[in-house]
């Protein structure tokens, strides 16, 4: 059984404009413009407290924003009507930092968890896609009867990456992907994240401060400062962006 079988491979557009937030008299998001179009691979870098962690909540629906615009293939996720915005939340796939895997459950329910809503229906089917992703992932079938507690932190990361790609989404979004893990297997995550998310021909969207993750993953990056992008560009152009503030951070500096 394989992930929606029938559904075209394309990614979802992803446009934000002049998008602001605020706590009380803190101005986090001053006016963010930015975009990825189908199939593209979006990296937003940015030091801590840019901004990048409440962007990505602004586009999930999970804060809501003070003003601006977030068209996910035209529809404004901020103004649609339940139906219709649940119908594009349900081609969203999301790592979220850290794993966020469910210790109750073993790995396969873990993986399909967002297809069953935590009910235990269709099991042996739902097994089987699971082994299906955890293959794709490079974990072995032994591995979906073990609880998150159970397995490695590397592990857990392709578990969690696994219930991301479970749905075949049409745009993911990856939330620091490398976070707690060592270079070496920081670098595989990256390679199977550029991977899968080629071979799905979704759109990403990964918000890191790693600048290995960046370059890997992303075709396109744009820095984050101060509620601001004050830079995009093609990844390649990354190491001679022109830009002092991307300069400094691609070479940790302190601006
Ligand atoms: N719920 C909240 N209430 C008040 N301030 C908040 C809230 N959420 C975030 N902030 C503030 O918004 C700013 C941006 O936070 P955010 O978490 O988006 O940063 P970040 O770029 O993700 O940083 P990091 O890389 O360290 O995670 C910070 O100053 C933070 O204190």
């Amino acid at each position: 059984m394989s992930a929606a079988p029938d559904k075209p491979r394309r990614g979802a557009a992803l446009e934000i404009a002049g998008l602001r937030k605020s706590f009380g008299d803190k101005i986090v998001l001053d006016g963010v413009n930015i975009g990825a179009l189908p199939g593209e691979s979006l990296v937003i870098i940015g030091g801590s407290g840019a901004g990048k962690s409440v962007l990505l909540k602004c586009i999930l629906g999970l804060i809501p924003l003070d003003t601006g615009t977030i068209l996910i293939d035209g529809v404004d996720m901020s103004e649609a009507g339940g139906d219709a915005r649940e119908e594009v939340r349900n081609r969203i796939g999301m790592l979220f930092q850290g794993g966020a895997l469910f210790d109750s459950m073993n790995v396969w329910r873990n993986v399909t968890f967002a297809l069953t809503q935590g009910r235990a229906r269709q099991s042996r089917e739902m097994r089987a896609l699971a082994v299906e992703m955890l293959e794709k992932v490079g974990l072995e079938e032994r591995v979906a009867d073990l609880r998150p507690s159970e397995i490695s932190g590397g592990m857990q990361k392709r578990v969690a990456l696994a219930r991301a790609i479970a749905a075949g989404p049409d745009l993911i979004f990856f939330d620091e992907p490398t976070t707690g893990l060592d270079p070496i297997r920081a670098n595989k995550i990256n390679h199977l994240i550029r991977g899968l998310t080629t071979d799905l021909g979704c759109t990403a969207v990964t918000i890191t401060h790693d600048m290995a993750s960046a370059k890997i993953i992303g075709d396109k990056v744009a820095m984050l400062h101060e509620g601001r992008i004050v830079w995009t560009g093609p990844v390649d152009q990354l190491d001679r962006s022109g830009n002092e503030l991307v300069d400094g951070f691609v070479h940790g500096r302190a601006s």
